[in-house]
């Protein structure tokens, strides 16, 4: 797949300089089914008309440019982008546009997105969901992009995706993973939800206490379950550990640590891995985060904890 990512608008002599490709739009948060019925409609068209399949997507998130409260934050994200591009190219897409959301595009009448992007892309046909939006205050949506589309690309818009009788959409699995209803959001995503980072050094307190936990800080602004000790998936090197984790700010220990850590304590494991990169997989949440009056109290419950993740993963003591 090639990744383009583009900073400014084109100009519509371009389109004569790219082949012709079918373009689903969109933001995909996720790369949710939703969204992979919108990705494989565009590739189905594709092959039935002899054209590349395109992703056109943005990037960062249109919240961090047009809400107040994030204006200058990492927006979080249930698939960050390096992420969101491994799970497109999965779906067999020749071609992914990454175009800068910033305050230039977001002022862009929607006509005048079609012309500086949509078209000199060369879209021969566009496909969406039945609620996207585009241009300026969101103006521009899947009834008025056949008039704009100057008679170069033809639409297809693809119907609401459901389960459980409710539209499945990046806000109901970002719920979900809020109210740590952790296997709710993995029906919803037909995976579990993961974050990529690498393990790093910490206080070294875990081996003190018979819990080696391997520090994970993401590489990039994930939505995170409540603070909270959970049973997760550890991949690394392309295998899968069980593992025991807590994320949270640790108050037995840390009176006011101000960013919440995500650790982890494998298994039946005993290596060193620091310097790891591996993709920590939220499974099923256990119980919230405590503090406790001495390290010993804390100690008997880390026990309990990885009695009842061992009992989740079916694995005897
Ligand atoms: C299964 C498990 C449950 C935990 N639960 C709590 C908890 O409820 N409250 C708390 O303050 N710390 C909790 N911790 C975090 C420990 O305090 C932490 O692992 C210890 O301070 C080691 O930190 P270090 O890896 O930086 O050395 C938990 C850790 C594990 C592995
Ligand atoms: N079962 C295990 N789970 C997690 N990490 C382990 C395990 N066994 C050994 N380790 C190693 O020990 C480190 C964690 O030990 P710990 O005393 O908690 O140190 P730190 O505070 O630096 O994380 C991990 O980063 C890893 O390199």
């Amino acid at each position: 797949m090639q990744v383009e990512y583009l900073r400014a608008g084109l100009a519509m002599g371009d389109r004569e300089k790219r082949p012709p490709v079918v373009l689903a739009l969109g933001y995909f948060d996720g790369v949710h089914e939703g969204h992979e019925k919108v990705i494989e409609t565009a590739r189905e068209t594709a092959e039935t008309i002899g054209a590349e399949t395109g992703v056109l997507t943005f990037n960062p998130h249109p919240r961090t440019v047009l809400a107040k409260e994030y204006e200058g934050v990492d927006y979080p994200e249930l698939t960050p982008l390096p992420e969101k591009e491994d799970r497109i190219r999965a779906l067999a897409v020749d071609r992914l546009y990454v175009v800068t959301f910033d305050k230039t595009l977001a002022s862009l009448s929607p006509q005048q997105f079609v012309d500086q992007y949509i078209i000199p892309l060369h879209a021969v046909h566009v496909v969406a969901g039945f609620d996207f939006s585009y241009g300026q205050y969101g103006k521009g949506n899947m009834e008025t992009l056949p008039a704009q589309a100057r008679g170069r690309f033809e639409t297809t818009v693809v119907t609401k995706w459901e389960q459980g009788g409710e539209k499945v959409s990046s806000t109901r699995i970002r719920q979900c993973i809020d109210a740590g209803e952790l296997e709710e959001a993995r029906a919803l995503l037909k995976r579990p939800h993961a974050v990529r980072g690498e393990v790093v050094e910490g206080d070294k307190r875990g081996r003190e206490l018979g819990f080696p936990t391997a520090n994970i800080v993401p590489g990039h602004t994930y939505v995170v379950p409540p603070a909270g000790v959970y049973c997760v998936n550890v991949r690394m090197d392309g295998r899968d550990y069980p593992a025991v984790c807590n994320f949270g700010y640790r108050p037995t220990f840390h009176d006011q640590q101000p960013e919440p850590v995500i650790e982890a304590h494998l298994l039946a494991f005993n290596e060193n891995i620091y310097g790891k990169q591996v993709e920590l997989q939220w499974l099923k949440m256990l119980r919230p985060e405590e503090k406790y009056d001495s390290a010993a109290a804390l100690i008997a419950q880390m026990e309990e904890d990885k009695r009842d993740a061992m009992h989740y993963f079916g694995i005897e003591r």
